[in-house]
């Protein structure tokens, strides 16, 4: 029986689909069975925009389980956040389709990538949001941080709110974004790195690479691997 881990990010555009399929494509690298699974599409028709790019970073086709929407189980066509984009194509917000899917993928592969919508308290009904589905499921938390200004912020709330729900988090994913100041960059990542060290020791700092000169991401990470042991 395979594990799940869910990929949570400090803001939506934080690079959570770009970083998924880097840690996925890292992870399968030395054989290692894995597969990305997206919790709620919005933005979307037929089939989900994230995946299809998970899998263009990973270097391979569509798997059968995202031509048959198993990765992908709710999709809705409104940009928007999944509970207003369920009211307004009328369709209801059905979570038990997340874990069906969660399921029928962990007994196929070792690995499985959920990635979320937006951040954590992004709200999949008007009663229910992102986080208190993490906590329901109990499943480990990473989270997807970026070099962008206003990140500490961003990422230093979201880690309090971790810290208070109670969440067991792997890790975090510095994102280096495109057009950055080195300087800032250099010094954001590290005051996060500093928080991370002293209020969760356990977990892991990484930092994912701008891969806009690098579109099918050649090099692999090795230390991702930490994330899931
Ligand atoms: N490491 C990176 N290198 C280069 N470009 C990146 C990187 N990470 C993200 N981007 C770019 O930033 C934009 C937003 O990234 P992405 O789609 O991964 O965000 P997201 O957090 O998944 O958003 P959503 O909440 O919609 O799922 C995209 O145009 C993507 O190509
Ligand atoms: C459509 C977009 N790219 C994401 N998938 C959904 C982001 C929801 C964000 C809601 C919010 O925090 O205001
Ligand atoms: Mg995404």
């Amino acid at each position: 029986m395979g594990k799940t881990f869910f990929i949570s990010g400090i803001d939506t555009d934080c690079g959570k689909t770009i970083a998924t399929g880097i840690l996925a494509k890292s992870i399968a690298a030395n054989g290692t069975s894995i597969i990305t699974q997206k919790f709620v599409q919005t933005g979307c028709t037929d089939f989900s925009e994230d995946i299809t790019k998970h899998r263009e970073v990973m270097g391979i086709d569509p798997t059968i389980e995202d031509l048959n929407h198993t990765t992908a189980p709710i999709i809705f066509s409104t940009p928007v956040s999944p509970h207003l984009a369920s009211e307004i194509d009328k369709r209801e917000l059905d979570i038990k389709k997340v874990y069906a899917s969660m399921n029928d993928l962990e007994e196929k592969y070792e690995y499985n990538l959920l990635e979320g919508a937006g951040g954590l308290m992004v709200p999949i009904t008007r009663s229910y949001n992102t986080l208190d589905f993490i906590k329901d499921s109990g499943i480990p938390l990473i989270l997807v941080s970026s070099s962008k200004l206003g990140s500490i912020n961003h990422t230093l709330i979201s880690l309090e709110l971790i810290k208070h729900y109670q969440i067991n988090l792997k890790g975090v994913l510095y994102n280096h974004l495109p057009d950055t100041h080195d300087l800032m960059i250099r010094d954001s990542a590290r005051v996060i790195k500093t928080y991370l060290k002293d209020n969760f020791p356990e977990s892991h700092f990484i930092e994912i690479p701008d891969i806009s000169k690098d579109k099918d991401f050649t090099i692999p990470i090795p230390v991702v691997k930490l994330l899931i042991d």
